[in-house]
């Protein structure tokens, strides 16, 4: 790989991938966005467009739609839905070489096992992010409160020149980013996270402060939160004593108007992650484990999808 300029794909340039691929551009990167028709007439005709509390980005942008020449890639960042990656994975299977780093953003853990079998293990990263943003009817992405944090680490724990490489990748540009020795754990932190937090948010229909001030809004959040950490405890058992706990404290200090992302597609009418969520918990918990929040929070979001596919 070239040390000076390394080629970054994002798939997608919705929310995340709009957002830290832009703020990457912002810095001087050789970006370039592998998007769906629609998406690229926008980014052709008004460009990139980030409207953030860390500064406006408007720019150019290269964005190619799949089967178009170019590449190879050193590194890919994955940030499609997760109900739209079995469809793109083999887009950009050409834009792949045998030296290309998969840098997954999508919420959730199943994923890693799929982009495992795809590509060769050793191509692939573990990551997350924490960001607060949405793509506009215009198609502008849209930041509503102050984190923009990317972690990103080896997913054997390894400390490579690779992760090294990234980090001097991220330095400078707008995004609070940082390596973790530890990217597994925290993925599933941030996947017990976000599966309580858009879980009672989309049930409720409410960003997190009126849910938390509702009459039985914290105990409910409580029980969910401890079904999720029961079957999350289970698949990765280095997940610390204190998980719960921790969780439950930074839910119960977000600003109060945060909204997941699953609730602010429900207000779209968009699809939502809820297979790749909340239904693969209750897939690998084990036979028996009463699980009634975890499986009304499935439930209202099965009825959800039923009623958008027959609209
Ligand atoms: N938004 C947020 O605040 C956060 C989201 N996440 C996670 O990040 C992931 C991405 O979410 P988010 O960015 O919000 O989603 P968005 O829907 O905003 O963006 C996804 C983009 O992927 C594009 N896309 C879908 N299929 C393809 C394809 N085959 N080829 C090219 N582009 C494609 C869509 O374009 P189109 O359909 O228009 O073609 C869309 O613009 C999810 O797993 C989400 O849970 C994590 C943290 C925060
Ligand atoms: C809670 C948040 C905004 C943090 O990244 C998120 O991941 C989501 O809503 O999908």
């Amino acid at each position: 790989m070239n040390r000076q300029q390394q080629r970054i794909l994002v798939l997608g340039a919705g929310a995340v991938g709009g957002y830290f691929g832009g703020r990457l551009l912002e810095k001087g990167c050789d970006v370039t966005f592998l998007v769906r028709p629609r998406r690229k007439k926008q980014l052709v005709e008004q460009g990139l467009v980030i409207r953030s509390i860390h500064g406006d980005y408007r720019s150019p942008v290269r964005a190619i739609t799949a089967g178009e020449k170019a590449g190879p890639f050193d590194i890919v960042l994955l940030s499609v839905k997760a109900y739209h990656l079995e469809q793109a994975l083999p887009t950009i299977r050409p834009y792949v070489s045998d030296q290309t780093w998969i840098l997954p953003l999508l919420n959730g853990i199943v994923h890693l096992d799929r982009l495992k079998r795809e590509f060769s293990p050793d191509r692939v990263l573990g990551g997350l992010c924490f960001i607060e943003t949405t793509l506009t009817e215009q198609g502008e992405v849209e930041q509503y409160s102050r984190r923009h944090d990317l972690v990103f680490g080896e997913l054997d724990r390894r400390e490579t020149d690779r992760i090294r490489r990234l980090e001097e990748l991220f330095r400078g540009a707008r995004i609070q980013a940082r390596a973790s020795n530890d990217i597994l754990r925290e993925m599933w932190n941030k996947y017990i996270f976000i599966s309580t937090f858009s879980g009672i948010t989309s049930l409720m229909n409410s960003s997190i402060g009126p849910v938390l001030q509702s009459g039985y809004g914290t105990e409910i959040t409580r029980r969910l939160l401890e079904e999720i950490v029961r079957v999350a405890r289970g698949k990765e058992p280095s997940l610390h004593e204190g998980t719960a706990d921790q969780t439950y404290s930074t839910i119960r200090h977000l600003e109060p108007t945060m909204k997941s992302s699953m609730l602010r597609d429900i207000e779209k009418n968009m699809p939502v992650e809820a297979d790749h969520l909340h239904g693969a918990l209750i897939r690998m918990a084990p036979e028996g484990v009463d699980l009634p929040l975890l499986k009304t929070v499935f439930s209202f979001l099965k009825t959800y999808e039923s009623r958008l596919q027959s609209k």
